[in-house]
């Protein structure tokens, strides 16, 4: 595909795309701050339709059309499942300043946007299980997964690597579907060609053990490593390996699933970065050991996901034909689970940076204006329900945000991507076949408390020593707070006040 002049695009496509004005829909709210622009909910004038509007940066209009853009629309709108997030359409807003003749005035620069239109959903992940008190059930948390490996498994045979799965990029409505979204680093790949790759690309917490050590060369295994991080921060609630650099995150992958060798992951040490992060001592696998709670089919799987040789890790497909699928509790089924009011990752971290600087003021106000019979009930008691109302909190917690609440902060390592080439694989759309009748025979299995155990390490690593002998080289941190449910007991109330966040006043005209 050429790329497109300046403020052009060039989709070749249906006329839908790229020949509507954004002034077609009516902005209602922010919901999305990511590295390639803003996500607003707008709402389709003529037909009242709910959508999501994804601005795609300009910043530098001098290159033409980001190519990243161009990646993610053209594999969108070659994939249609279920469990993949639809591409509608693409509008333009006004462009630059013009003279009589048509001809752009001089350094005037290119001043209008281009959006992507998406299908609207509720949730992201993150911000979902971010709520307070939530608390997902067995049930659900197969449903999830049973979605995602489906929406994963076809686009591995779409010949399609997401290669940025996780939390804030799984998106949820309320009718309990999942889709897979943010393909924008996406890119095609082929079994025949052994094609180099960028090693830059997965957000570091989910990112696999051999684009660590610097292979260029590798398959949807990567997307399966990054599934059985989200599986298992989902039973843990919390993330599992939240390193802060790369080599952390491969400290912290070694001091849970054991340093690799060339028994237990053949060709490992020619991998190019071995040498690198080679372990001073071999290090014993403990994933067994760390999740003990978890289901025995849901460790049996994990186990699978979390292999470290990316050629004896479970595929999407075989992952779905895992026990843990066909033994009960079984996956829910999605209409089945509670809806929630609309949480996106971008607006659970503003209402808790909101609640941040309000805290912050009332200690300012408080240090200045001292109170003088500090043993009276506090003011706000009053305003208590309101507050519960508008929140749907539940009364033991009337300031939810001031929960100690998770600190996700998801590093962006953004590569750059490699040729633009869509091979249209096999076109197979549909769901995975069912698998009737299996029966079941394992219980459910100790469910651990959601955001409320020790870090999966314990804090114990000094004691079975990192590969770095424990010697203060900045060791592992898990001070995180776990996003799923840190603060509460029970699931979270089942409210879904539709527009209830939404601003209309707030938002301006599109640019
Ligand atoms: N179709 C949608 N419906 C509702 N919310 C959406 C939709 N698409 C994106 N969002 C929200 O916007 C956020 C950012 O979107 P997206 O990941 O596509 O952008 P990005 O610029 O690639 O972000 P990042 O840099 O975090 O990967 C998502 O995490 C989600 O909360």
């Amino acid at each position: 595909m050429a790329v497109a002049a300046p403020g052009q695009l060039n989709l070749d496509e249906s006329p839908s795309f790229g020949s509507r004005s954004v002034d077609c829909f009516e902005k209602l709210e922010q919901i999305g701050e990511g590295t390639y622009g803003q996500v607003f909910m707008a709402k389709e004038t003529e037909t009242k339709e709910i959508v999501a509007l994804k601005k795609i940066r300009m910043d530098n209009e001098r290159e033409g059309f980001p190519i990243t853009a161009i990646r993610e629309i053209k594999i969108l709108k070659k994939l249609h499942h279920q469990n993949v997030i639809n591409l509608k359409e693409i509008v333009t807003s006004p462009g630059p300043e013009r003279d009589e003749q048509g001809k752009q005035i001089e350094g005037n620069k290119y001043k209008g946007s281009i959006y992507m239109v998406f299908e609207y959903m509720d949730h992201d992940l993150t911000g979902l299980s971010d709520r307070p008190g939530m608390r997902f059930t067995i049930a659900q948390i197969k449903c999830y997964m049973k979605q995602l490996l489906l929406g994963l498994h076809y686009c591995h045979i779409n010949q399609v690597l997401h290669r940025d799965i996780k939390g804030s990029n799984l998106l949820i409505d309320n009718h309990g579907i999942l889709k897979l979204a943010d393909f924008g680093l996406a890119r095609s790949f082929s079994y025949d060609h052994n094609a180099h790759l960028t090693n830059r690309v997965i957000t570091l917490w989910y990112r696999p053990p051999e684009l660590l050590l610097g292979s260029t060369q590798y398959g949807p295994a990567v997307d399966m490593w990054s599934v059985g991080c989200i599986f298992a921060e989902l039973l843990y609630g919390k993330p599992i390996l939240p390193g802060k650099n790369e080599p952390e995150q491969l400290t912290k992958i070694f001091e849970l699933c054991g340093t690799p060798d060339e028994l237990n992951w053949p060709g490992v040490t020619k991998m190019p970065w071995y040498n690198n992060f080679k372990p001073s001592r071999p290090i014993k696998r403990r994933v067994k050991e760390v999740f003990k709670h978890f289901d025995r089919n849901a460790l049996d799987l994990l186990e699978r996901m979390l292999t470290l040789d990316p050629s004896q890790r479970i595929s999407a497909k075989d992952a779905l034909d895992a026990e843990y699928f066909w033994t009960d509790p079984r996956p829910a089924e999605p209409h089945t689970l509670p809806k929630y009011e609309s949480s996106h990752e971008f607006q659970t971290k503003k209402k808790r940076q909101q609640q941040r600087q309000a805290e912050e003021a009332a200690k300012r106000q408080k240090i200045q204006h001292p109170q003088p019979h500090t043993r009276l009930p506090p003011i706000q008691q009053s305003g208590q329900p309101y507050s519960q109302i508008r929140t749907g909190q539940p009364m033991n917690n009337p300031h939810p945000s001031m929960a100690p609440g998770p600190s996700h902060h998801y590093a962006k390592p953004r590569g750059p991507g490699g040729p633009n080439r869509f091979p249209l694989g096999g076109s197979q759309g549909g769901g995975y076949p069912n698998r009737g009748g299996q029966g079941g025979g394992y219980g459910s299995g100790p469910y651990p408390q959601q955001g409320r155990g020790p870090p999966p390490y314990g804090g114990g690593m000094g004691g079975t020593g990192g590969p770095r002998g424990g010697s203060g080289v900045g060791g592992p941190s898990y001070q995180q707070a776990g996003p799923y449910g840190a603060s509460g007991t029970g699931r979270g109330p089942n409210n879904y006040q539709q527009g209830g966040s939404r601003n209309q006043q707030q938002y301006g005209s599109w640019q």
